[in-house]
């Protein structure tokens, strides 16, 4: 469970959270969607504790992130902007985070596997392609077998395949009871994945519901997520590049 309380984040150039407050129950995979400039990134470094609130609490099984003694073994993440050192192979990648967490290398090896990266175990980060950096987010991201998992946009730079499998672990992960975070901008996919979504805009939160409730309720009769979301988010879009209104209609 993640819970997330009266959260703010103020920037010297503006407010990026802006008192949002939502939970995220384990057994279903939950999408975290918002226009670019939402505060998702920002919600999710807070609740990761690599960013300091300025007000509110954001705590992952009732206790800030900071103050778990083996993080990985409880939360997985994959971010956008992964920190891997270009001349180290994948498995000293996975090594070297297993180390910190008490991990063993068996279970390096089972999220290799896991991740379709077994094959590519010796190449060094740097001849990664940008699908195969983010199998090794998430590899990373499972290592310690986590009950809470994070995932900012996981579906980036992966091919259909890699579509397709990203899917069907992040179900599979919430089928075991996980608790399961996602934030993307696919519509189409989010629809595929997601029973729940939570929906912020300019720093605040806009929805909270299942995401079959958030279709209906946005967007009107026939209509599909993506429809759904450009209503509810029109007023809250800060970067619009050549978007016509007719045209979301
Ligand atoms: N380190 C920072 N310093 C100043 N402003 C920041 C910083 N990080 C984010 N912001 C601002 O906070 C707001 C929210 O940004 P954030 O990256 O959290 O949004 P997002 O929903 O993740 O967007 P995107 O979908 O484009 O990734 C933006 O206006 C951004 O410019």
């Amino acid at each position: 469970m993640i819970e997330v309380r009266d959260l703010r984040k103020r920037y010297r150039g503006g407010t990026a959270v802006d008192g949002l407050s939502f939970s995220v129950a384990p057994g279903r995979v939950t999408g975290f969607l918002g226009p670019n400039g939402a505060g998702k990134s920002t919600t999710i470094r807070l609740i990761l504790g690599i960013d300091r609130p300025t007000g509110g609490t954001a705590t992952v099984g009732g206790r800030a992130y900071a103050s778990l003694e083996r993080p990985l073994t409880q939360v997985g993440a994959l971010l956008e902007a992964g920190d891997l050192h270009p001349s180290r192979s994948v498995r000293e990648h996975l090594r070297w985070l297993a180390r910190s967490n008490g991990i063993g290398e068996r279970r390096v090896s089972a999220v290799l596997e896991a991740t379709g990266m077994a094959g590519a175990a010796r190449k060094r980060a740097r001849a990664l392609s940008l699908g195969m950096r983010q199998r090794l987010g998430v590899a990373a991201a499972l290592l310690g077998d986590p009950e809470v998992l994070i995932l900012d946009e996981p579906v980036n730079g992966l091919d259909p395949e890699g579509v397709v499998w990203i899917r069907r672990l992040m179900k599979g992960l919430a089928a075991e009871g996980r608790t399961v975070l996602v934030s993307s901008h696919l519509m189409s996919e989010m629809a595929l994945t997601a029973d729940h979504l939570v929906v912020i805009g300019r720093g605040r939160l806009l929805a909270d519901s299942s995401t079959a409730a958030f279709i209906a309720s946005h967007g009107g009769s026939g209509a599909g997520l993506e429809e759904a979301f450009m209503r509810l988010t029109s007023e809250s879009v800060e970067f619009r590049a050549g978007v016509r209104d007719e045209g979301v209609r």
